[in-house]
Protein backbone atom coordinates (compact mmCIF):
# COMPACT_ATOMS: atom_id res chain seq x y z
CA UNK A 1 0.00 0.00 0.00
CA UNK A 2 2.83 1.87 -0.77
CA UNK A 3 2.10 5.83 -2.06
CA UNK A 4 4.28 8.27 -3.93
CA UNK A 5 7.00 6.81 -5.94
CA UNK A 6 7.20 5.04 -9.19
CA UNK A 7 4.23 3.29 -10.55
CA UNK A 8 1.91 4.67 -7.92
CA UNK A 9 2.77 8.20 -8.42
CA UNK A 10 2.41 7.85 -11.77
CA UNK A 11 -1.00 6.06 -11.56
CA UNK A 12 -2.32 8.55 -9.49
CA UNK A 13 -0.96 11.91 -11.64
CA UNK A 14 -2.47 9.60 -14.61
CA UNK A 15 -5.63 9.11 -12.94
CA UNK A 16 -5.61 13.33 -12.18
CA UNK A 17 -5.49 13.65 -15.72
CA UNK A 18 -7.96 11.61 -16.63
CA UNK A 19 -10.39 13.07 -13.70
CA UNK A 20 -9.43 16.54 -15.46
CA UNK A 21 -10.61 15.37 -18.94
CA UNK A 22 -13.34 13.89 -17.81
CA UNK A 23 -14.80 16.82 -16.09
CA UNK A 24 -14.01 18.72 -18.88
CA UNK A 25 -16.26 16.34 -20.97
CA UNK A 26 -18.48 16.04 -18.55
CA UNK A 27 -19.50 19.83 -18.69
CA UNK A 28 -19.50 19.92 -22.77
CA UNK A 29 -21.73 16.85 -22.27
CA UNK A 30 -24.45 18.47 -19.53
CA UNK A 31 -23.60 21.90 -19.34
CA UNK A 32 -24.97 23.92 -16.10
CA UNK A 33 -26.26 20.74 -14.22
CA UNK A 34 -26.52 23.18 -12.08
CA UNK A 35 -28.92 20.81 -9.44
CA UNK A 36 -25.89 18.28 -8.73
CA UNK A 37 -23.56 21.26 -6.69
CA UNK A 38 -23.00 20.66 -3.10
CA UNK A 39 -21.38 23.13 -0.93
CA UNK A 40 -21.79 23.25 2.91
CA UNK A 41 -20.98 27.05 4.12
CA UNK A 42 -19.87 27.58 7.77
CA UNK A 43 -20.98 24.65 8.77
CA UNK A 44 -21.08 23.67 12.94
CA UNK A 45 -21.39 20.60 14.33
CA UNK A 46 -21.89 19.89 18.00
CA UNK A 47 -22.02 17.25 20.12
CA UNK A 48 -22.50 18.28 23.73
CA UNK A 49 -19.02 19.89 24.78
CA UNK A 50 -17.03 18.81 21.56
CA UNK A 51 -16.75 20.69 18.47
CA UNK A 52 -16.94 17.98 15.59
CA UNK A 53 -17.07 20.28 13.10
CA UNK A 54 -16.01 24.30 12.85
CA UNK A 55 -17.38 26.73 10.33
CA UNK A 56 -16.20 24.39 7.49
CA UNK A 57 -17.15 25.19 4.05
CA UNK A 58 -16.73 23.40 0.89
CA UNK A 59 -18.10 23.38 -2.47
CA UNK A 60 -17.97 20.55 -4.87
CA UNK A 61 -18.74 21.05 -8.89
CA UNK A 62 -21.37 18.94 -10.47
CA UNK A 63 -20.35 15.34 -11.30
CA UNK A 64 -17.38 15.88 -8.95
CA UNK A 65 -15.71 13.01 -6.55
CA UNK A 66 -14.16 14.91 -3.42
CA UNK A 67 -12.46 12.83 -1.04
CA UNK A 68 -12.49 13.42 2.43
CA UNK A 69 -9.25 12.55 4.65
CA UNK A 70 -8.53 12.92 7.87
CA UNK A 71 -7.63 11.22 11.09
CA UNK A 72 -9.84 9.53 13.10
CA UNK A 73 -12.01 11.87 14.99
CA UNK A 74 -11.58 14.62 12.79
CA UNK A 75 -15.36 15.42 12.11
CA UNK A 76 -15.38 13.25 8.75
CA UNK A 77 -18.31 10.77 8.84
CA UNK A 78 -19.98 13.97 10.89
CA UNK A 79 -20.03 15.75 7.73
CA UNK A 80 -20.98 13.36 5.74
CA UNK A 81 -24.71 12.91 8.22
CA UNK A 82 -24.58 16.67 8.23
CA UNK A 83 -25.49 17.03 4.52
CA UNK A 84 -27.61 13.82 4.51
CA UNK A 85 -29.58 15.10 7.74
CA UNK A 86 -28.78 12.73 10.09
CA UNK A 87 -27.15 15.44 12.67
CA UNK A 88 -28.26 18.56 14.02
CA UNK A 89 -26.07 21.65 12.40
CA UNK A 90 -25.50 24.41 14.96
CA UNK A 91 -24.87 27.10 12.43
CA UNK A 92 -23.98 26.87 8.71
CA UNK A 93 -26.07 25.36 5.94
CA UNK A 94 -25.54 22.94 3.31
CA UNK A 95 -27.11 23.52 -0.23
CA UNK A 96 -27.61 21.04 -3.13
CA UNK A 97 -28.08 22.52 -6.50
CA UNK A 98 -28.19 26.26 -4.57
CA UNK A 99 -31.14 25.11 -2.80
CA UNK A 100 -31.34 25.53 1.09
CA UNK A 101 -31.64 22.14 2.22
CA UNK A 102 -30.88 22.54 5.83
CA UNK A 103 -34.36 21.91 7.22
CA UNK A 104 -35.23 19.37 5.24
CA UNK A 105 -36.17 16.05 5.86
CA UNK A 106 -32.88 13.22 4.91
CA UNK A 107 -35.30 11.66 2.31
CA UNK A 108 -36.18 14.71 0.61
CA UNK A 109 -32.11 15.99 0.07
CA UNK A 110 -31.80 14.07 -3.00
CA UNK A 111 -28.62 12.47 -1.12
CA UNK A 112 -27.92 8.66 -0.85
CA UNK A 113 -25.01 7.21 1.66
CA UNK A 114 -23.32 4.27 1.74
CA UNK A 115 -22.11 2.78 5.39
CA UNK A 116 -18.66 1.17 6.31
CA UNK A 117 -20.99 -1.55 7.51
CA UNK A 118 -22.87 -1.39 4.00
CA UNK A 119 -26.04 -1.82 6.15
CA UNK A 120 -27.98 -4.52 3.90
CA UNK A 121 -31.39 -6.34 4.71
CA UNK A 122 -30.59 -9.82 5.12
CA UNK A 123 -33.82 -11.34 4.84
CA UNK A 124 -33.69 -9.67 1.27
CA UNK A 125 -32.60 -10.46 -2.46
CA UNK A 126 -30.23 -8.72 -3.89
CA UNK A 127 -32.64 -6.90 -6.10
CA UNK A 128 -34.98 -6.02 -3.39
CA UNK A 129 -32.16 -4.91 -1.74
CA UNK A 130 -31.23 -2.73 -4.59
CA UNK A 131 -34.81 -1.80 -5.22
CA UNK A 132 -35.48 -1.06 -1.38
CA UNK A 133 -35.58 2.71 -1.93
CA UNK A 134 -37.36 3.19 -4.91
CA UNK A 135 -40.41 1.02 -3.55
CA UNK A 136 -39.92 2.51 -0.29
CA UNK A 137 -40.92 5.82 -2.29
CA UNK A 138 -43.06 4.01 -4.45
CA UNK A 139 -41.52 4.78 -7.45
CA UNK A 140 -40.56 2.57 -10.90
CA UNK A 141 -37.92 -0.07 -10.00
CA UNK A 142 -36.82 -0.19 -13.37
CA UNK A 143 -33.64 0.89 -12.61
CA UNK A 144 -32.54 -1.95 -10.71
CA UNK A 145 -31.61 -3.98 -13.14
CA UNK A 146 -29.34 -1.47 -15.20
CA UNK A 147 -27.87 -0.72 -11.95
CA UNK A 148 -26.93 -4.11 -10.65
CA UNK A 149 -25.89 -4.57 -14.89
CA UNK A 150 -23.21 -1.17 -14.37
CA UNK A 151 -21.67 -3.30 -10.76
CA UNK A 152 -21.54 -6.89 -12.11
CA UNK A 153 -24.60 -7.86 -9.75
CA UNK A 154 -26.96 -9.39 -12.38
CA UNK A 155 -26.38 -12.62 -12.46
CA UNK A 156 -26.27 -12.13 -7.85
CA UNK A 157 -30.18 -10.83 -7.97
CA UNK A 158 -32.13 -13.62 -6.30
CA UNK A 159 -29.03 -14.36 -3.48
CA UNK A 160 -29.30 -12.99 0.14
CA UNK A 161 -26.51 -10.39 1.83
CA UNK A 162 -25.05 -13.76 3.68
CA UNK A 163 -24.62 -15.64 0.70
CA UNK A 164 -22.40 -12.77 -0.64
CA UNK A 165 -18.67 -12.29 -0.04
CA UNK A 166 -17.58 -8.73 1.28
CA UNK A 167 -16.94 -6.81 -2.09
CA UNK A 168 -20.39 -8.38 -3.58
CA UNK A 169 -21.55 -6.79 -0.47
CA UNK A 170 -20.06 -3.72 -0.67
CA UNK A 171 -21.23 -3.28 -4.61
CA UNK A 172 -24.83 -4.08 -3.32
CA UNK A 173 -24.60 -1.19 -1.28
CA UNK A 174 -23.20 1.10 -3.85
CA UNK A 175 -25.89 -0.29 -6.37
CA UNK A 176 -29.15 0.77 -4.28
CA UNK A 177 -27.31 3.99 -3.48
CA UNK A 178 -27.60 4.79 -6.75
CA UNK A 179 -30.44 3.18 -8.10
CA UNK A 180 -32.65 5.91 -6.58
CA UNK A 181 -30.20 8.39 -8.73
CA UNK A 182 -29.22 10.73 -6.39
CA UNK A 183 -27.75 13.78 -6.99
CA UNK A 184 -25.30 13.49 -4.15
CA UNK A 185 -23.53 10.16 -3.19
CA UNK A 186 -22.05 10.32 0.52
CA UNK A 187 -19.52 7.40 0.67
CA UNK A 188 -18.59 6.45 4.38
CA UNK A 189 -15.53 4.50 4.33
CA UNK A 190 -16.83 1.80 2.26
CA UNK A 191 -13.63 0.37 1.50
CA UNK A 192 -12.54 0.05 5.23
CA UNK A 193 -14.12 -3.31 5.59
CA UNK A 194 -12.63 -5.09 2.45
CA UNK A 195 -9.05 -6.66 2.51
CA UNK A 196 -6.40 -5.22 0.17
CA UNK A 197 -6.53 -6.83 -2.65
CA UNK A 198 -10.41 -6.03 -2.51
CA UNK A 199 -10.11 -2.72 -1.51
CA UNK A 200 -7.68 -1.61 -4.45
CA UNK A 201 -10.51 -3.11 -7.03
CA UNK A 202 -13.39 -1.38 -5.84
CA UNK A 203 -12.10 1.29 -5.09
CA UNK A 204 -11.68 1.32 -9.29
CA UNK A 205 -15.25 0.38 -9.33
CA UNK A 206 -16.32 3.27 -7.60
CA UNK A 207 -14.52 5.47 -9.75
CA UNK A 208 -15.80 3.81 -13.28
CA UNK A 209 -19.34 3.81 -11.35
CA UNK A 210 -19.03 7.28 -10.48
CA UNK A 211 -17.84 8.36 -13.80
CA UNK A 212 -20.03 6.61 -15.66
CA UNK A 213 -22.99 8.12 -13.38
CA UNK A 214 -21.68 11.43 -13.10
CA UNK A 215 -23.42 11.26 -9.56
CA UNK A 216 -21.29 14.24 -7.62
CA UNK A 217 -19.57 12.34 -4.83
CA UNK A 218 -18.05 13.24 -0.89
CA UNK A 219 -16.02 9.54 -0.29
CA UNK A 220 -14.71 9.60 3.32
CA UNK A 221 -11.64 7.75 4.12
CA UNK A 222 -8.78 8.08 6.83
CA UNK A 223 -6.41 6.17 3.99
CA UNK A 224 -4.30 8.68 2.04
CA UNK A 225 -3.37 6.06 -0.67
CA UNK A 226 -7.11 5.84 -1.09
CA UNK A 227 -7.87 9.59 -1.20
CA UNK A 228 -5.04 10.43 -3.58
CA UNK A 229 -6.10 7.91 -5.48
CA UNK A 230 -9.99 8.32 -5.92
CA UNK A 231 -10.77 11.79 -5.82
CA UNK A 232 -10.45 14.21 -8.31
CA UNK A 233 -9.92 16.93 -5.31
CA UNK A 234 -8.81 15.88 -1.78
CA UNK A 235 -10.23 17.72 1.57
CA UNK A 236 -8.24 17.42 4.46
CA UNK A 237 -9.84 17.47 8.01
CA UNK A 238 -8.05 18.63 10.93
CA UNK A 239 -10.11 18.73 13.72
CA UNK A 240 -13.21 19.49 12.36
CA UNK A 241 -12.06 22.31 10.56
CA UNK A 242 -10.33 22.11 6.49
CA UNK A 243 -6.63 22.21 6.20
CA UNK A 244 -6.75 21.77 2.41
CA UNK A 245 -8.66 21.75 -0.61
CA UNK A 246 -7.00 20.30 -3.81
CA UNK A 247 -6.30 18.22 -6.43
CA UNK A 248 -4.31 15.03 -5.52
CA UNK A 249 -1.06 16.45 -7.31
CA UNK A 250 -1.18 20.03 -5.49
CA UNK A 251 -1.93 17.72 -1.71
CA UNK A 252 0.90 15.77 -2.89
CA UNK A 253 3.82 18.49 -4.18
CA UNK A 254 2.08 21.78 -2.24
CA UNK A 255 0.78 20.83 1.20
CA UNK A 256 -0.86 23.88 2.69
CA UNK A 257 0.60 23.12 5.86
CA UNK A 258 3.33 21.43 7.40
CA UNK A 259 0.62 19.32 9.04
CA UNK A 260 -0.71 17.95 5.85
CA UNK A 261 3.22 17.86 4.85
CA UNK A 262 3.61 15.02 7.88
CA UNK A 263 -0.08 13.53 7.31
CA UNK A 264 0.22 12.76 3.12
CA UNK A 265 2.85 10.48 2.00
CA UNK A 266 4.91 7.10 3.58
CA UNK A 267 7.33 8.21 4.64
CA UNK A 268 6.07 11.67 5.52
CA UNK A 269 7.65 14.75 3.86
CA UNK A 270 10.83 15.90 5.69
CA UNK A 271 10.83 18.87 7.08
CA UNK A 272 13.91 20.28 8.86
CA UNK A 273 14.81 23.90 10.15
CA UNK A 274 15.98 25.64 7.75
CA UNK A 275 16.74 29.84 7.19
CA UNK A 276 13.51 30.48 5.44
CA UNK A 277 11.39 28.29 8.17
CA UNK A 278 10.40 24.76 8.12
CA UNK A 279 12.23 22.82 4.64
CA UNK A 280 10.04 20.70 3.24
CA UNK A 281 10.92 17.42 1.16
CA UNK A 282 10.12 14.20 -0.38
CA UNK A 283 12.37 11.69 0.07
CA UNK A 284 11.95 10.67 -3.34
CA UNK A 285 13.13 14.59 -4.55
CA UNK A 286 16.67 14.17 -2.40
CA UNK A 287 19.80 12.62 -3.53
CA UNK A 288 21.70 11.49 -0.91
CA UNK A 289 25.42 10.34 -1.18
CA UNK A 290 28.25 9.26 1.51
CA UNK A 291 30.66 12.26 2.24
CA UNK A 292 33.26 12.75 4.99
CA UNK A 293 31.71 16.33 5.34
CA UNK A 294 28.50 15.64 4.77
CA UNK A 295 25.95 17.30 7.45
CA UNK A 296 23.32 13.83 7.97
CA UNK A 297 24.84 10.52 9.89
CA UNK A 298 23.27 7.71 8.62
CA UNK A 299 21.26 5.70 10.71
CA UNK A 300 19.71 2.44 8.62
CA UNK A 301 18.29 1.45 5.39
CA UNK A 302 14.85 -0.16 4.94
CA UNK A 303 13.28 -1.58 2.22
CA UNK A 304 9.42 0.39 0.91
CA UNK A 305 8.27 -1.82 -1.65
CA UNK A 306 10.51 -1.05 -4.84
CA UNK A 307 12.66 1.38 -2.85
CA UNK A 308 15.64 1.31 -0.03
CA UNK A 309 15.28 4.14 2.28
CA UNK A 310 17.90 5.57 4.39
CA UNK A 311 17.36 6.94 6.89
CA UNK A 312 19.11 9.82 8.81
CA UNK A 313 19.73 12.15 11.35
CA UNK A 314 21.15 15.96 11.74
CA UNK A 315 21.10 16.89 15.57
CA UNK A 316 17.50 16.19 16.59
CA UNK A 317 16.36 16.24 12.58
CA UNK A 318 15.57 12.60 11.16
CA UNK A 319 15.17 12.36 7.05
CA UNK A 320 14.25 9.62 5.12
CA UNK A 321 15.84 9.70 1.58
CA UNK A 322 15.14 7.46 -1.45
CA UNK A 323 18.46 5.97 -2.01
CA UNK A 324 20.32 3.12 -4.60
CA UNK A 325 23.75 1.47 -4.16
CA UNK A 326 24.77 -0.50 -0.79
CA UNK A 327 23.98 1.44 2.33
CA UNK A 328 26.99 3.19 3.82
CA UNK A 329 28.35 1.88 7.59
CA UNK A 330 25.60 3.27 10.88
CA UNK A 331 27.52 6.49 11.46
CA UNK A 332 29.13 7.39 7.99
CA UNK A 333 28.45 10.99 6.76
CA UNK A 334 26.06 11.70 4.67
CA UNK A 335 25.78 14.80 2.18
CA UNK A 336 21.68 15.29 0.98
CA UNK A 337 20.84 17.97 -1.97
CA UNK A 338 17.26 18.71 -3.06
CA UNK A 339 17.13 20.99 -5.93
CA UNK A 340 15.45 24.01 -4.78
CA UNK A 341 12.47 23.95 -7.15
CA UNK A 342 11.66 20.52 -5.13
CA UNK A 343 11.76 22.50 -1.53
CA UNK A 344 8.78 23.37 0.29
CA UNK A 345 8.86 26.17 2.86
CA UNK A 346 6.73 26.36 5.97
CA UNK A 347 6.40 29.10 8.67
CA UNK A 348 8.27 28.13 11.75
CA UNK A 349 5.47 29.40 13.59
CA UNK A 350 2.22 28.96 12.31
CA UNK A 351 2.94 26.10 9.64
CA UNK A 352 1.37 27.65 6.80
CA UNK A 353 3.05 27.08 3.64
CA UNK A 354 5.17 30.31 2.43
N1 LIG B 1 -22.69 10.86 18.86
C1 LIG B 1 -21.62 11.50 19.34
N2 LIG B 1 -21.59 11.99 20.60
C2 LIG B 1 -20.53 12.67 21.09
N3 LIG B 1 -19.41 12.90 20.37
C3 LIG B 1 -19.37 12.44 19.11
C4 LIG B 1 -20.46 11.71 18.52
N4 LIG B 1 -20.13 11.38 17.25
C5 LIG B 1 -18.88 11.87 17.07
N5 LIG B 1 -18.42 12.51 18.17
C6 LIG B 1 -17.12 13.20 18.30
O1 LIG B 1 -17.04 14.16 17.27
C7 LIG B 1 -15.73 14.18 16.69
C8 LIG B 1 -15.80 13.87 15.20
O2 LIG B 1 -16.26 12.54 15.02
P1 LIG B 1 -16.41 11.83 13.60
O3 LIG B 1 -17.04 10.50 13.82
O4 LIG B 1 -17.06 12.76 12.68
O5 LIG B 1 -14.89 11.67 13.18
P2 LIG B 1 -14.27 10.84 11.97
O6 LIG B 1 -13.26 11.72 11.36
O7 LIG B 1 -15.34 10.29 11.12
O8 LIG B 1 -13.55 9.66 12.77
P3 LIG B 1 -13.33 8.10 12.36
O9 LIG B 1 -12.35 8.10 11.24
O10 LIG B 1 -12.76 7.53 13.62
O11 LIG B 1 -14.67 7.55 12.00
C9 LIG B 1 -14.91 13.20 17.51
O12 LIG B 1 -14.23 13.92 18.50
C10 LIG B 1 -15.95 12.28 18.10
O13 LIG B 1 -15.50 11.75 19.32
Amino acid sequence: MERGRGPDRRRAQRDVLRAAQHRRGDRAHRPGDRRQILSVEGLSVRYGGVDALRELSLALEPGELVAVLGASGSGKSTLLRAIAGLEEIAAGRVLIGGEDVSRLAPARRGVAMVFQSFALFPHMTVERNIAFGLRARGESTQAVASTAEALGLSALLDRRPGELSGGERQRVALARALAARPRVLLLDEPLSNLDAQLRVSTRGEIRRVQERTGVTTLHVTHDQVEALALGHRVAVLRDGRLEQLGTPDEVWERPASAWVARFVGTPPMNLVPGERGLCGFRAEDAAARVDPGGEYVFELAERVGADVLWHLRRGEDLVAVRAGGAAPAVGERVAVEVPEARVRWFDRETGRAL
